[in-house]
């Protein structure tokens, strides 16, 4: 108790008597050990204070000491720590070991994330010179051929819009939230379709046979992205219920994972489709590439931010044709459809049009939104009769816009024919 004693006790201690020696006895005598003389007893300083009032004490009595607030000592550390933590973090984070990293990997993971996004704060922010809608986003689905292109696009079309797609052909529009439209397109599997799809994508599916593994296809088109401008790209395994084993299935996904990491980057999205269900992927599966396909933010590439470019949704060919039965070699006069990106086009500058060579822009038209974002007002979701799309290309859409007309595709279930004469007697017969 001594050390740990507060100062005013010690202030009115007093010396207990001492204890009288112990008599020396003969050596024959054997006694129990005596106990060890008893230390006196430290009395508090309420005791102290009955004994200092205490009449007829001939003590002197003693000044008292002033309390002297500790500054150094294991206590004070304590209570400083304590004040520290609770101004700093609202005094939460009491426990370091709860919070500290048990994987090493993770805290790396973490460690590269905090510093990517703290060099995407530090970039000069980039001037948005859109007016309007923001255009489509582009989505290229790539892979090697029989991997599943078609397939995944098909479902996921069918997943934004409930609309069953008999042929992909042509880049295909679905409104895919308030705020949001996908433009799907599948890449070629040549090199020259490889090379246009890399110049518009906004985000690249990667689609890889998991049975197989990665083919050049894959590295081909990511070379030519590196030179194009990287944008976000996804990995997806197919072809997953080949694998019979397990084992085996898991430790594919492993290292075609790791392989696709070195590739990209670490942590790069990789999704696994495991089968097919009716022959289309699992819903679930589609669900939750379809997530991410809207919540994805698109990287703004510098070199498309500063020249036009427009991916045609359709095409059609305007020459007269009496010009084309005299000469059928003859030029044609073409006019694309589709929406513009980059900035904006003037009438007369020079176009590239990708496979086929340079032309002068002969006129360019503003026309309607074939699939514009629903209305503005708020609502939460997509009600089913605002999820729209547009594949003039692949024959889907209810609306087609022409320079000059506007088509309208009516169901013929939904249309009532009125009785021709040749029905009227049919009928009578
Ligand atoms: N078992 C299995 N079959 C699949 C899977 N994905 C696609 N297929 C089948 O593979 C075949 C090819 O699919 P497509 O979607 O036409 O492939 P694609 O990549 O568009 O082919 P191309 O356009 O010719 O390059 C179809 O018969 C699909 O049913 C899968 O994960 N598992």
């Amino acid at each position: 108790t001594g050390p740990k004693a507060h100062p005013v006790a010690h202030a009115g201690t007093r010396q207990l008597p001492k204890p009288s020696p112990p008599l020396s006895l003969p050596a024959a005598i054997s006694y129990p050990p005596s106990p060890p003389p008893r230390r006196p007893k430290t009395l508090t300083s309420k005791d102290a204070a009955k004994l200092t009032m205490a009449p007829g004490d001939t003590g002197v009595e003693q000044p008292r000491k002033a309390h002297r607030v500790a500054k150094s000592g294991a206590k004070v550390r304590k209570k400083k720590g304590k004040c520290a933590a609770g101004d700093d973090e609202g005094g939460e984070r009491k426990n370091p070991k709860a919070f500290a990293f048990r994987s090493a990997t993770k805290a790396k993971r973490l460690q590269s994330r905090s510093a990517e996004i703290e060099q995407r704060r530090l970039h000069v922010p980039i001037m948005d010179r859109s007016i309007g809608e923001p255009p489509p986003f582009v989505v290229v689905v790539q892979g090697p051929p029989q991997v599943g292109k078609s397939l995944l696009i098909k479902c996921l079309v069918k997943h934004y819009t409930k609309q069953n797609l008999s042929d992909v052909r042509g880049p295909i529009t679905v409104v895919s939230g308030k705020s949001r439209r996908v433009q799907f397109l599948e890449c070629p599997s040549d090199i020259n379709g490889m090379i246009d799809a890399a110049k518009i994508a906004d985000l690249a599916l990667l689609l890889i046979d998991g049975s197989y593994g990665f083919e050049m296809d894959t590295f081909e088109f990511l070379n030519i992205m590196q030179v194009h401008g990287f944008p976000k790209v996804m990995g997806v395994l197919t072809h997953l219920d080949q694998f019979k084993d397990v084992k085996k299935l898991r430790k594919t996904k492993q290292r075609l994972k790791h392989r696709f990491w070195a590739e990209i980057k670490e942590g790069a999205k990789l999704f696994y489709l495991s089968g097919l269900i009716h022959g289309k992927y699992t819903k679930r599966e589609v669900h939750n590439l379809a997530r991410f396909i809207s919540v994805i933010k698109p990287i703004p590439l510098s070199w498309r931010m500063a020249h036009p470019y427009l991916l045609a949704d359709r095409f059609e060919d305007v020459t007269s044709s009496e010009s084309v039965r005299l000469n059928r070699k003859c030029d044609r006069k073409i006019t694309l459809y589709g929406y513009l990106r980059g900035c904006n086009m003037k009438r007369g500058t020079k176009v590239h049009i990708t496979g086929a060579g340079d032309f002068s822009l002969s006129g360019v038209t503003s026309l309607a939104d074939p699939c514009p974002l629903p209305s503005a007002a708020k609502k939460r979701g997509l009600r089913d009769k605002e999820k729209l799309f547009y594949a003039p290309m692949s024959g889907l859409g209810d609306l087609l816009y022409d320079k000059d007309a506007v088509y309208i595709n009516i169901n013929d279930h939904l249309v009532q024919f009125s009785n021709t004469d040749d029905n009227n007697a049919s009928k009578k017969q």
